[in-house]
Order: C-alpha cells, then sequence, then structure tokens
C-alpha cells in the first residue's frame, strides 16, 4: 500500500529546511548506499557531519510523528534520522531495494518527503514496482509518500531544476504490510463511523478486534 500525506511539513518548515539546505554541505550519495544500490546511486546528500544535520532530522522526525496518519499507517516504533538529497540535472537513482537493516534496525516503511515544488524541476519522479505495475510519484513540497521497504523502487534522472527530498525509514510495531493495511483500514473505517454514529456498540466492537489484532500482531 502507497500512502501519501500532504502537509508534513507547513510552508515554516519548509523554508527553515530550505534556507539551511543552502548552507550545508553535500557530498555524493553513494557513501550511504548499499554495495549493490552503490552502482545506481548518483545523487548527493548532506555530509553526515554537518553542524546543521541533527536540527534538520529532528524537525523531520517530529512533524511525521506529530501527523496522525503517518501515526495510523506505519505503528512507528524507530524514526530512523532523515537523510537530505538532490538530484540535480543527470542525476537519479536506478532501481533497488533499500537495506533490511539499517543501523542495526530494520527497516519496514520507506519515507520520502518533497522539498521541491513539482515545477522547479523535470523528471525525479518516485517511481515504485508492484505487482500491478510501477506508480510514479511527485508530489507538492512539504508532502510525504510512504511505501514498503519491501518494494523496488528508483528515482527517475532530473533533466531541469533540482529535485531535495528527505528520505527515511521506519521500524514498524507491525513487521507484515498486509497486518499493517489491515488495521489500517479497521482505524479508517472505524473513525468514520464514529464522525457518522457517535460511539454505538458496534463501534466498540471494532476498537475490540483492531486492538486485539494489534496486540496479535505488534512486536515491540
Ligand atoms: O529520493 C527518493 O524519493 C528515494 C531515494 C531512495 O530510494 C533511497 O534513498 O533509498
Ligand atoms: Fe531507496
Amino acid at each position: 500500500m502507497l500512502i501519501m500525506i500532504a502537509n508534513v511539513l507547513d510552508p515554516n518548515n519548509l523554508r527553515w529546511l530550505r534556507k539551511n539546505l543552502e548552507q550545508t554541505r553535500f557530498v555524493d550519495g553513494r557513501q550511504t548506499a548499499g554495495r549493490e544500490a552503490r552502482v545506481v546511486k548518483n545523487n548527493e546528500q548532506v555530509d553526515r557531519g554537518d553542524p546543521l544535520l541533527e536540527e534538520m532530522q529532528e524537525l523531520v522526525i517530529d512533524r511525521l510523528l506529530a501527523n496522525p496518519l503517518f501515526r495510523m499507517a506505519t505503528r512507528p516504533h524507530v524514526v530512523r534520522p532523515p537523510l537530505f538529497s538532490r538530484y540535480e540535472p543527470g542525476m537519479e537513482y536506478g532501481s533497488h531495494v533499500d537495506d533490511a537493516i539499517m543501523g542495526g534496525m530494520r527497516t519496514d516503511v520507506s519515507v520520502t518527503i518533497f522539498l521541491s515544488e513539482p515545477d522547479e524541476y523535470d523528471g525525479g519522479e518516485l517511481v515504485i514496482e508492484s505487482a500491478a505495475g510501477e506508480q510514479d510519484v511527485k508530489l507538492a513540497a512539504g508532502s510525504a509518500v510512504l511505501y514498503p521497504t519491501t518494494s523496488l523502487h528508483r528515482v527517475a534522472p532530473v533533466t531541469r531544476g533540482e529535485r531535495r527530498a528527505a528520505v527515511t525509514w521506519v521500524r514498524s510495531l507491525v513487521r507484515d504490510a498486509g497486518e499493517r493495511e489491515l488495521l489500517f483500514d479497521l482505524e479508517t473505517a472505524r473513525h468514520a463511523l464514529f464522525e457518522r454514529l457517535g460511539k454505538t456498540p458496534e463501534l466498540d466492537l471494532l476498537a475490540k478486534t483492531q486492538s486485539n489484532l494489534l496486540r496479535r500482531w505488534a512486536e515491540d
């Protein structure tokens, strides 16, 4: 399941991040790629030693965790410190799968937060492969897309302008993407029913079911 979330970052957050990105040191993105992904990775990332990096990472993690849709979709246990990347014309990230373990942590959900507006660059779509085909994703600055880390994906070549993004990974309490989707659907339906009918005995049963499924599937 692919989930898009609008306005994870507000205009102030975006302005602040973009101002910082003007002042940070970018290095070759291959430094943080696995052995095979390195062959197809051609972008730049903020240097891990950059003094501005930690505060930028904290802001992005805070904004994600403050977002109810993000929490519902990922059931976060740990959110990794984001990487901030840029793609200039000619840069791309070919088809790859993200590492299953990063810094000793299992990765379940991949997250891209777009930091450039779509009209600031051509190309640069995040292309996610699934059994149903490929899906191109290019969202407004401040919006995020979440997809299972089990997926093959790529960033199409940028042909004009500059694509900036923050990318991170979530270790979920619920390992399996299908189980996460079930819980997400149940909770979505429960919220909608509550809005329409208030707290009914049937809603209590749904809440009990959701809670007990989570208890069954969660690994903490
Ligand atoms: O920039 C993106 O949207 C995704 C980048 C990516 O696939 C990665 O860093 O592993
Ligand atoms: Fe990736």
